[in-house]
């Protein structure tokens, strides 16, 4: 004891005064992956998943996104000296160097990759890569916000690479701006980067003129970079659900990625000392699940931020177990986009218009008084002036309003513990006509789960969907919450397979997945009809059936 009293009574000056010269990153720490995995452990989710081996990125692999140089120079970290060390660091911002940090990076790179190869070759058909250090704002030759190798753009590289991928759909849902992916990608149409992030009129970290909704893309890549904009905190599941069913996924539809790469940041979940944003973690079940009817449901979603030890593993296992392919709970109080998401959501979507003829037919009015619903109303889009002017309206009541911000970000941030998740252990009944063989693999029982909805006509072609779908049934279905969905298809319906099949997927969001399908079906050869099949298939196989 004596001996230890010694020890630590002469080490705790050096200690301190270390600390002071070399600061440690105070919220970028350890416990966000233990108390995530040790979540996943609790919850049973892990044991439902298969664990992938991590590997080291090697340096073919780095350099897919990063210059020789600086790769060059974060190789000599791990023999510098502290002094050395603080040095490297200062070159760069908000990023903390320690001798065992580029072995860290190449494993985070590394996973990411693992989990690339394993969706790419089917060995599973999802999945979610817990790394540290993050690395959407690393550069080619900068690293910068705890990130030091980019993981998500060397994962979308190597895909591209290795597998031949023609699209790759990056979604980052982070509250920081991946400035660094969107460098990496902004003459690249091959790439779609959407990025949502706290900017506050550019006062926001990293304050980049080039995060704003005007940054659409360079030359080839025009079009194909998506900034939106939080000019203000407090943003709910509302405005996330709202950008992503009138910007985002009618975009996605009409890229049709081969797959779909999540820059997974949970900072912009609700109680995150740096998103400050009040989003509930169940709203990411909603967010992963509307991403998994894309790209045949091949998704890859690699962690980046959030800090918040309740709400990050909260955020994560809603994600992980909508991956897992259990429905979504019932999205907590959706009472409608506010006034500053509105905003921005009208600013990009005019900045993009011109590129998506998804976007091009819907236009909206930004309403004068809050819009209280999901739902955006048709009409002409603001000019840039009307917009503008908006924006001072809004710093100005912003001003008046930011000491009441301040002092409710004082109190301590509560919000309810998600609902339980429980998916029945057979999730789907199939009603067939007596003389229709029943496919095999399901099996007959009588229990029953039914469902209620009006199907809506004719919308065969991707824009057509989009609207009807994404920017019209979707948000409503989303607001009306109902605890049942219908869906009805006759012959003459004149929605084609792949849009009835994107349909079901797209709408088991809904009603906690409590879904119906009546379909008057063709006769084929071998009885049955094509859409059966289809259907079975895409809901997961044939072994959850129950026939009746
Ligand atoms: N220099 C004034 C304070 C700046 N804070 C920067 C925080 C960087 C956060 C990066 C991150 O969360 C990755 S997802
Ligand atoms: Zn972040």
């Amino acid at each position: 004891n004596n001996f230890y009293h010694n020890v630590f009574a002469f080490s705790a000056p050096i200690l301190l005064c270390l600390y002071y010269f070399f600061p440690v990153c105070k919220i970028e720490v350890p416990e966000r992956l233990t108390v995530s995995h040790e979540a996943l452990i609790k919850t049973g989710l892990a044991d439902r998943c298969i664990s992938v081996p991590v590997r080291e990125a090697t340096d073919a692999d780095i350099l897919l996104v990063h210059s020789e140089e600086y790769l060059e120079a974060v190789k000599k970290t791990p023999y510098m000296t502290l002094e050395d060390l603080q040095e490297f660091t200062l070159q760069y911002g908000d990023v903390y160097f320690h001798p065992n940090i580029y072995h860290c990076a190449k494993l985070a790179a590394g996973a990411a990759l693992q989990l690339v190869d394993s969706v790419m070759t089917g060995k599973v058909r999802n999945g979610m890569a817990l790394v540290r250090p993050p690395g959407h704002h690393s550069m080619r030759s900068a690293a910068s916000g705890f990130c030091v190798f980019n993981n998500v753009a060397i994962a979308a590289q190597y895909a591209k690479q290795q597998y031949g991928v023609k699209r790759v759909l990056i979604v980052d849902w982070d509250v920081h701006h991946g400035q660094g992916v969107q460098y990496c990608f902004e003459d690249d149409p091959s790439v779609l980067y959407f990025s949502w992030h706290r900017y506050e009129h550019q006062k926001f970290w990293p304050q980049l003129k080039e995060s704003d909704y005007n940054s659409v893309g360079k030359e080839k890549g025009a079009g194909f970079n998506i900034n939106v904009p939080w000019n203000k905190v407090g943003m709910k599941n509302s405005d996330y659900l709202s950008v992503f069913c009138h910007i985002l996924l009618p975009v996605a539809y009409e890229f049709s990625p081969d797959l779909v790469l999540v820059c997974a940041g949970f900072d912009s979940a609700i109680g995150d000392p740096e998103g400050e944003m009040c989003a509930s973690p169940d709203i990411f079940a909603h967010l992963t699940h509307l991403l998994m009817n894309l790209a045949g449901g091949k998704l890859c979603a690699v962690l980046e931020g959030g800090y918040n030890l309740t709400s990050l593993p909260q955020s994560v296992c809603q994600t992980v177990q909508t991956l897992l392919g259990d429905p979504a709970p019932r999205p907590a109080n959706l009472d409608g986009p506010c006034e500053s998401a509105l905003e921005s959501l009208h600013c990009v979507r005019s900045a993009h218009r011109q590129y998506w003829s998804c976007l091009k037919h819907m236009t909206f009015i930004f309403t004068a008084s809050s819009n209280n619903s999901l739902l955006l109303s048709p009409a002409e889009l603001p000019t840039s002036d009307v917009t503008t002017k908006r924006i001072k309206l809004a710093e100005e009541e912003e001003d008046k309003l930011k000491k009441v911000e301040e002092e409710k970000n004082a109190e301590e941030e509560v919000w309810p513990e998600p609902p339980k998740r429980v998916a029945p252990a057979v999730r789907t009944a199939l009603v067939l006509p007596n003389d229709v063989a029943c496919p095999d693999g399901c099996k007959h029982v009588n229990t029953s789960q039914v469902c209620l909805l009006v199907l809506l006509q004719g919308c065969s072609d991707v824009s057509g969907f989009a609207q009807a779908v994404l920017g019209l049934l979707l948000p409503l279905g989303y607001e009306y919450d109902p605890s049942l969905v219908l869906l009805a298809r006759t012959p003459d319906s004149g929605l084609c397979d792949s849009v009835w099949q994107q349909l079901t997927g797209l709408l088991q969001g809904i009603a906690q997945g409590h879904t119906l399908v009546l379909m008057q079906v063709r006769r084929r050869r071998r009885g049955g009809s094509i859409s059966v099949y289809l259907l079975l298939h895409f809901w997961g196989g044939l072994d959850r059936w129950q026939v009746f």
